[in-house]
C-alpha cells in the first residue's frame, strides 16, 4: 500500500495495524483492507469479518466455496479471527454465517481424514479442538445465522454458539452424522450435543445419525429459532441485542460457570484425545469407509 494511500486512512485503522497488514498480504485495495464508509473490515483467505449495522457487532462469514468444509486453513483463521475481534474492545458480538450459497457448512474436509499422514491428522485434529475450546469458551456472544445446510463439523461449530436461528429451507439438514460415515463423534462433540438437546434426544440423534430439517431442530432443541431465510440476519441482530442488553461481566462469568466443566473434560487430555483420533483415523477399515463414502458424494451429480 502506498504511502499517501496509507496517511488517507482514519486513525483508528492505523491504530489497528493488524487489518491493514491483512489488506496489503492479499494484494487488496484501501476499501478491502479494512475501511469502507468509516467501518472497519478484515478479512482472510477463508474468513470474511465485517461490522454489523448495529453498534459492537461483527458478522463473521465462512468463504471456503463450495461447500465451507473446515480444512486446516479454514479452522485456523476462524480460530485467529475470533481472537482479533475478543481483543478488539470494539466487538461484544459476533454472527456466524456462510458466504456459501445454501451451505452453513459441509463439517470437517473430508479431505483431512483420508489418506493423510499421522503428523498431518493430529495437526489437524488439534485444530479442531482448538477452534471448539475458543469458539465455545468466547467472551463475546456468538449468535449463528444458519443459512445452509448444517452437518457434522459444521453443526458442531454452531453448537459452540450461544444461540442458533436457521433459516426455513427443507434442504437446511443439521445434525451429528458422525455414525453415517461409519466414523464415532467424539465425546466433546456427544457432550456439545447433550448440553444442547439433552440426554435422551441425543441418545437417538448421535446414534442415528440424524440430519433433521429445521421443524425437527427445532423441535428437538438443536436450534432456537427457525426463520424465512430473508429475516435471517435481522432476527440475528434481534437476538443479540437482547443478548448484549446484559452487563458483559455479569454475562461472561454465568457462561463460563456453566461451560468450563465440559471444555475440562477435554483441555485434561487434549494429547490423548489427539492419539485416539490418529489411531482410529489411520484404520484400513475407517479409512475405506471414507474413501467409499466421499466416493459416493462426488458421483452424487453424475
Ligand atoms: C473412538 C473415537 C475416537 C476419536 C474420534 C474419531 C473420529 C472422529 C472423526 C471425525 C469426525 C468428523 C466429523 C465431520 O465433520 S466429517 C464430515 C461429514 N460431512 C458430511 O457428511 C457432509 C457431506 N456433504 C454433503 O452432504 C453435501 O456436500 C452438502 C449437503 C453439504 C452440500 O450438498 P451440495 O449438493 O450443495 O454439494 P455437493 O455436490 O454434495 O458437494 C460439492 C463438492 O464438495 C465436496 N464435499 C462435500 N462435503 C465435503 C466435506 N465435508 N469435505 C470435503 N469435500 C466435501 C463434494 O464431494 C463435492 O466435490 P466435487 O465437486 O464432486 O469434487
Amino acid at each position: 500500500m502506498a504511502l499517501t494511500a496509507v496517511l488517507r486512512l482514519p486513525a483508528r485503522a492505523l491504530l489497528r495495524p493488524w487489518a491493514l497488514l491483512r489488506g496489503v498480504a492479499l494484494g487488496r485495495t484501501e476499501a478491502a483492507a479494512g475501511i469502507r464508509n468509516g467501518a472497519r473490515r478484515f478479512g482472510s483467505q477463508h474468513v470474511l469479518v465485517e461490522p454489523a449495522a448495529a453498534a459492537g457487532v461483527a458478522v463473521m462469514k465462512l468463504r471456503n466455496p463450495p461447500v465451507n468444509s473446515l480444512s486446516l486453513e479454514l479452522l485456523t483463521e476462524l480460530v485467529i479471527s475470533l481472537e482479533k475481534l475478543e481483543n478488539d474492545k470494539v466487538f461484544r458480538g459476533v454472527i456466524l454465517t456462510s458466504d456459501c450459497p445454501s451451505v452453513f457448512s459441509s463439517g470437517l474436509d473430508l479431505r483431512e481424514l483420508c489418506g493423510r499422514n499421522p503428523a498431518r491428522y493430529a495437526e489437524f485434529w488439534k485444530a479442531v479442538q482448538e477452534m471448539w475450546l475458543r469458539f465455545y469458551l468466547s467472551n463475546l456472544v456468538l449468535v449463528a445465522a444458519i443459512n445452509g445446510a448444517c452437518p457434522a463439523g459444521g453443526c458442531l461449530l454452531s453448537l459452540t454458539c450461544d444461540y442458533r436461528v436457521l433459516a426455513d429451507n427443507p434442504k437446511y439438514l443439521m445434525g451429528l452424522n458422525e455414525t453415517l460415515l461409519g466414523i464415532v463423534a467424539p465425546f466433546w462433540f456427544k457432550d456439545s450435543i447433550m448440553n444442547t438437546i439433552g440426554h435422551r434426544a441425543t441418545e437417538q440423534a448421535l446414534q442415528l445419525g440424524s440430519l433433521l430439517p429445521p421443524a425437527e431442530a427445532l423441535q428437538v432443541g438443536m436450534v432456537d429459532q427457525v426463520v424465512p431465510e430473508d429475516q435471517l440476519l435481522s432476527t440475528a441482530l434481534s437476538v443479540m441485542a437482547k443478548w448484549l442488553a446484559v452487563p458483559d461481566h455479569a454475562r461472561q462469568l454465568t457462561k463460563s460457570m456453566i461451560r468450563q466443566a465440559t471444555a475440562d473434560r477435554l483441555l485434561k487430555q487434549r494429547d490423548a484425545d489427539i492419539q485416539n483420533f490418529v489411531s482410529f483415523i489411520s484404520k484400513d477399515a475407517i479409512q475405506k469407509s471414507l474413501q467409499t463414502y466421499l466416493e459416493k458424494l462426488k458421483q452424487k451429480k453424475g
